[in-house]
């Protein structure tokens, strides 16, 4: 059955902070060109300032891009951090995000706290200013050529305890403690697969499980920080409750986005997602969503909630490292937090866990660990509800934590092709949500969910068969819907309204207004008709051994005129030729046969059996106004380029000839 769940949490019922479980922070960040190395410090500092215990947080930061920027500014981070992290225990600050507090996104009621707050605050932001300029002239200092920060693809691991403090245990005014903080950068070479973000994750599951192995570990994207501080406690009302904390693999908060535009024209929000999620959470829980979750560190070692992990085949299953494989143990406590220096035997294992070669002959991303594929939050979650995990989904009025949307269609684009990509290549599988999950604990229904997110792709041959047959056969003379007078046609009405008010009831109950249905049912179209289709199509290619699957990471450099644009809800159609091209064919199509559709119906006096044919047409050019003032009235550079436009009119004579061929 169906039954959305929504929770509320009691932390002051949470036991004292001494017998509080300890907590794994990951952020992973992989290029620091498109990944800006001052957000990337405010999601680690804003984890750091969780309210939690400091000697119970362990914040870890991979980075895939292996720069030393980012190892600096990271230092850099750990010094302001000192003085952040008191500020915001003594003066209760809710972000611990010093970015979103310092611009004023935030609504701590600083004017009514007097003047040693104002004194302090002023304080505080001069050195958060330091900061930033510090980490400016890092990365000054590491252009190459004045361009851009080099990525390196081949080097050793590097494993950095940021401060490791032997008073870490002891509070003095001007000695805070801290949550440790560890730089990682798994080695790479440019002959071994990486596995991506998946395989960063598992690097960091190892080297933190001989460093803290912490129970419970928060995932987050470099991009996610913080907003509130309480998400720490709020999960573990979840994972201490004894009722369900037996089976429960993880509490996954929602992705919120700030500076969502009113129109929101992207549907960056991706508002029909967590309906879904709610729903899930009456099942087996809602789905992993990649960032913003605490997870039992258990579960990734391959056991079921009954099912204890299989001693005998640890160095089979987990690799040769005998110090990790004592962490297996969830009771093993490394010694580096005893208060032992972080020796140099220590560096060698966690240099070993983080070689490239480590996984060789073991189970990790296939078994073990986040599972390596484009989605591996998507595939990782799913088979963990397949083991007879579950999860639930938390949804507190303050959004726990806050990422950027992307805010051009460009990189929607980019982002949406690569997850069809990921998710087509699960659902054709032998993770196939329809039959692996029904054979194993999953409920029908639940399964059904994973399936629809999984095949979602898939949706580009509907929305290209409507956007192009009836069209072609309106042009050809040949009726394919019921007449408007045959009784039949109330069923083609039922269905398209149904469809129309059922989107539209979704965005009324999750604050949308009208207006957003032409926005989400524009950009579903959009992307339907191109990064479904391509994300199909490498899906299949990749099946077929033609093309490897590669993560491109998503830009998170906000360009000004760019934002502007977002901000005032007009299109930025400056992305490639690939996405632009079957858009505005498929928009010349339609407006051809609506001319000469209303043209014949006119003439021939057949309105009642075209009706339908030429109200779709109607339909997808009404869609699709702001395509074509992009072609013809816009002037600015986020135009439809003439060329690409005079290339689809080619495809559309291609079109219509193989329309006359085929349907006459
Ligand atoms: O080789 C890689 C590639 C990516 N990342 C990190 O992975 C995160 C997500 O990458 P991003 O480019 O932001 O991709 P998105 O499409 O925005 O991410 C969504 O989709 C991913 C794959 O499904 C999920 O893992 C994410 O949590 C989810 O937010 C970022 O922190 C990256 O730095 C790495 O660490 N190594
Ligand atoms: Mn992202």
């Amino acid at each position: 059955m169906w039954r959305p769940v929504s929770r509320t949490v009691f932390p002051e019922r949470l036991p004292e902070d001494k017998e509080l479980p300890a907590i794994d922070v990951f952020v992973c960040t992989a290029d620091p060109n498109n990944e800006p190395t001052l957000q990337v410090m405010n999601t680690v500092i804003s984890a750091m300032a969780l309210d939690y215990p400091p000697e119970k947080v362990y914040v870890y930061l991979s980075d895939d891009g292996g720069c030393s920027v980012t190892l600096q500014a990271l230092t850099e981070a750990w010094g302001f951090a000192k003085w952040w992290l008191p500020f915001c225990k003594t003066y209760g600050i809710k972000t611990g995000c010093p970015e979103a507090y310092f611009s004023a996104l935030e609504d701590d009621h600083d004017d009514f706290r007097g003047r040693e707050f104002n004194e302090e605050r002023q304080k505080i932001l001069e050195k958060y200013e330091e900061f930033k300029d510090s980490v400016t002239r890092i990365k000054e200092n590491g252009r190459v050529g004045g361009k851009s920060i080099s990525i390196n693809r081949d080097h050793s691991p590097v494993i950095e305890v940021i401060k490791h403090d032997n008073t870490i245990n002891t509070v003095t005014s001007d000695h805070p403690k801290l949550p440790l903080l560890v730089y990682v950068s798994r080695e790479k070479r440019i002959s071994h697969p990486h596995h991506f973000k998946a395989g960063a994750l598992n690097v960091l599951l190892r080297v933190s499980g001989i460093i803290s192995n912490s129970p419970y570990i928060l995932a987050l994207d470099c991009d996610m920080y913080c907003n509130g501080k309480s998400s720490a406690r709020q999960a573990m009302c979840f994972h201490l409750d004894p009722n369900i904390s037996p089976s429960l693999a993880f509490v996954q908060f929602p992705q919120k986005f700030q500076n969502i535009s009113k129109k929101d024209i992207y549907d960056s929000q991706w508002r029909s997602g967590y309906p879904i999620w709610q729903g899930l959470d009456g099942l087996e829980g809602p789905i992993l969503s990649g960032t913003g979750f605490y997870i039992k560190r258990k579960t990734f070692y391959g056991s079921s909630p009954q099912k204890d992990i299989d001693i005998k085949e640890l160095k089979q299953t987990f690799g040769s490292s005998n110090e990790f494989v004592k962490s297996v143990n969830p009771k093993y406590r490394p010694d580096i937090i005893n208060g032992e220096e972080c020796s140099k035997v220590f560096q060698q294992e966690a240099q070993f866990l983080a070689s490239c070669t480590y996984e060789k002959h073991t189970k990790w991303g296939e078994e073990v660990g986040f599972l390596y594929c484009l989605v591996e939050d998507y595939l990782t979650g799913f088979t963990l509800k397949c083991k007879g995990w579950t999860a639930v989904f938390c949804n507190p009025s303050r959004p726990q934590f806050l990422g950027s949307p992307a805010t051009n269609l460009n990189d929607i684009l980019v982002q949406s092709t690569r997850w069809n990509l990921g998710l087509l290549d699960v659902a054709f599988s032998k993770f196939c949500p329809l039959i692996y999950g029904p054979l194993r604990n999953m409920s029908l229904l639940g399964s059904m969910c994973y399936a629809g997110l999984g095949f979602m792709p898939l949706y580009c041959l509907p929305v290209w068969g409507l956007a192009t047959i009836p069209q072609l056969c309106l042009l050809n003379g040949i009726p394919l819907y019921p007449e408007v007078s045959n009784s039949f046609f109330i069923v083609v009405v039922f269905i398209f309204l149904s469809a129309l008010l059922k989107h539209l009831q979704e965005i009324l109950l999750t604050g949308g207004s009208m207006q957003s249905l032409w926005y989400e049912q524009r950009i579903w179209m959009i992307k339907s008709v191109t990064c479904h289709l391509y994300g199909t199509l490498d899906a299949v290619m990749q099946k077929i051994g033609m093309k490897e699957g590669s993560f491109t990471i998503t830009n998170k450099v906000d360009d000004d005129e760019q934002v502007q644009q977002y901000q005032m809800g007009k299109y930025d159609f400056r992305t490639s030729t690939m996405f632009l091209v079957p858009l505005v064919t498929l928009v010349i199509l339609n407006v051809f046969s609506l001319v000469v559709g209303v043209s014949r119906v006119i003439i021939s006096g057949s309105f009642n059996e075209m009706f339908v044919q030429v109200f779709l047409s109607f339909y997808v050019v009404a869609m699709s106004y702001p395509v074509m003032e992009g072609m013809i009235l816009r002037k600015d550079k986020g135009r439809i380029p003439p060329s690409v436009t005079l290339l689809s009119a080619g495809f559309t004579l291609i079109f219509l000839s193989l329309g006359s061929i085929v349907f006459v």
